[in-house]
């Protein structure tokens, strides 16, 4: 039988207990894994164990495809109608809702994040992606082709019927909402795994399922390590379609697994190395804050921080002055995130906390200058103050690589020309945040940067109407929007008859 997790909560906006069931949401059931395996859960502030939860095998994948496709088969698809569907999905948004407290009070404990962002980013935002996906579930519309009289061809976005879905730690409700709301507004059946750093709010998710009335099996929630659950959605046969978001070099594994196993579509959400791009006329005052912000918010755990600014010579002296002292405030606002007033949180492991420090040292060695930060905050948990570099080469390990921490380099550039040929040199794609007050010249270096998103004026703005996802080694496929419905169906040709006699 499985357990369950009960913790108090005294914060500004959430007073009273959480208690949620820490086992594996298998057809509309709370199960046991197979295996007996538990994981800890980590609270990122003090390192401590704040539970543990189920981590399943391969076993449990293959109970909850199982039970994926008897829904699919029985209960989901076409047989509900699109505006059945859309309501499933409103009453989900209502409930995370009406627990909207409760949840932000979960991903803070688990994340680490600072409470208002987890409120109002965080879970504000998922329930915007599932009202809207709620919206598009009654309109998804095949197209007639118009030939001659002699035929009726048309066609009809098909769900794929299974899909798997593999989240990441930095967003938990978030990159759940993009995955579960347009798979289910599209009619298909899930297998989901989180990361099994940050299983808590998606076990909290899980709770509300049978209460909106979704009929058991379409939404399976199997928490686990990637190198067992993940590996048995990448694998699995009876999943037609993986949606993934996450690092290149898993993103290169499941796709490698769909290729040695059922060529299962394939979407990858994948690494970064944004540019920041502020031009001598920016206006610098709001520069300074989008690019601060676009660096260093969520602990710069975002595939798509700005960490290479670039800046050109007129404004570099004032821009480096005025970000450094924003990167010094975000350091001094660190602390617990449940507190008013903390602005900074913890990475999100120890794991993490290594490879970002070890990236600083990397930039150390290669002779690159710490202009603020490059050390820990606090003794507990894995705090990692806001780090600057200057005076680095294209060559250094912390200008062509993902660090996924508050670290950034600045770079001073001359021309339009030179720094488009600087923010290209990227094996990333992902996104690309550019600072001018002239139009024609943010239109033609947003054209010419490879990215699948170009933020002008603004950094990390998302849109939930606005496609997302990468160029060259930053994904597959775009997520939100009616791109991410396109994602979700494949599409069937009919072609009829009418008046060809043989
Ligand atoms: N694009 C993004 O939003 C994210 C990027 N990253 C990048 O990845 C780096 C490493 O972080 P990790 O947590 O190790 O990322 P990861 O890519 O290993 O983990 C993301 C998800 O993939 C799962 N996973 C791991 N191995 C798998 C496998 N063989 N098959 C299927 N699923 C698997 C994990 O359990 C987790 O649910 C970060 O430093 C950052 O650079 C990490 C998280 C999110
Ligand atoms: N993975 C989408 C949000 C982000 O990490 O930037």
């Amino acid at each position: 039988m499985p357990g369950t997790f009960t913790h108090t909560f005294d914060t500004p906006t959430f007073k009273g207990t959480s208690t949620i069931n820490t086992g594996l949401f298998i057809g509309g059931q709370w199960v046991d894994p197979v295996e007996s395996e538990f994981i800890d859960v980590i609270n990122p502030a003090t390192g401590k164990v704040i539970t543990k939860v189920a981590g399943g095998s391969k076993a449990d994948v293959d109970k909850a495809v199982e039970a994926a496709k008897k829904a699919y088969k029985t209960a989901w698809g076409f047989k509900v109608h699109g505006r059945v569907r859309g309501q499933l999905l409103s009453k989900l948004a209502d409930l995370i809702e009406q627990n909207l407290d409760e949840f932000a009070a979960l991903e803070t404990l688990n994340t680490g994040k600072v409470l208002a962002n987890a409120k109002n980013m965080d879970i504000g935002s998922s329930i915007q992606v599932f009202r809207y996906y709620a919206g598009w579930a009654d309109k998804i519309q095949g197209k007639t082709i118009q030939t001659d009289e002699n035929k009726l061809a048309y066609t009809r976005n098909e769900p794929y019927g299974v899909v798997g879905q593999i989240i990441p730690w930095n967003f938990p409700m978030g990159m759940l909402s993009w995955k579960i709301a347009p798979a289910i507004a599209t009619g298909n059946t899930i297998v989901l795994k989180p990361s099994e750093i940050t299983p808590l709010t998606a076990l909290k998710f899980a709770s509300l399922i049978n209460e909106a009335g979704f009929p058991p099996g379409v939404i399976n929630i199997v928490n686990g390590y990637g190198s067992t659950v993940g590996q048995a959605i990448s694998e699995h046969h009876g999943i037609e379609k993986v949606a993934f978001t996450g690092s290149t070099l898993t993103g290169r594994r499941i796709l490698k697994a769909s290729a040695e196993t059922n060529l299962k579509d394939v979407t990858l959400e994948l690494g970064g190395k944004s540019p920041t791009i502020i031009f001598d006329d920016a206006n610098v005052e709001q520069a300074i804050k989008w690019a601060a912000g676009g660096l260093f918010f969520n602990m710069g755990q975002m595939c798509t921080a700005g960490s290479r600014v670039f800046v050109q010579e007129g404004v570099y002296d004032k821009f480096l002055e005025h970000f450094t002292a924003a990167a010094k405030a975000m350091g001094e606002s660190a602390g617990d995130p449940f507190a008013p007033g903390t602005g900074h949180g913890p990475q999100i492991s120890q794991t993490q906390f290594d490879r970002v420090m070890a990236y600083i040292d990397s930039g150390k060695q290669d002779g690159a200058t710490v202009h603020i930060g490059g050390v820990r905050h606090g003794d507990e948990g894995y705090f990692i103050k806001p780090t600057v570099f200057t005076g680095v080469r294209p060559d250094m390990k912390i200008v062509r690589e993902e660090i996924f921490g508050p670290v950034g380099v600045v770079i001073k550039f001359k021309t339009e020309e030179e720094v488009i040929q600087l923010a290209n040199d990227t094996i990333y794609g992902l996104a690309s945040h550019i600072f001018t007050e002239n139009a024609s010249r943010a239109l033609r270096v947003a054209h010419a940067i490879e990215s699948g998103s170009v933020w002008v004026n603004c950094a990390n703005a998302f849109e939930v109407g606005v496609p997302f996802g990468g160029y060259k080694q930053s994904g597959i496929g775009r997520e939100l929007g009616e791109w991410a419905l396109e994602t979700y169906t494949q599409i069937k040709a009919v072609h009829v008859n009418i008046g060809v006699k043989l």
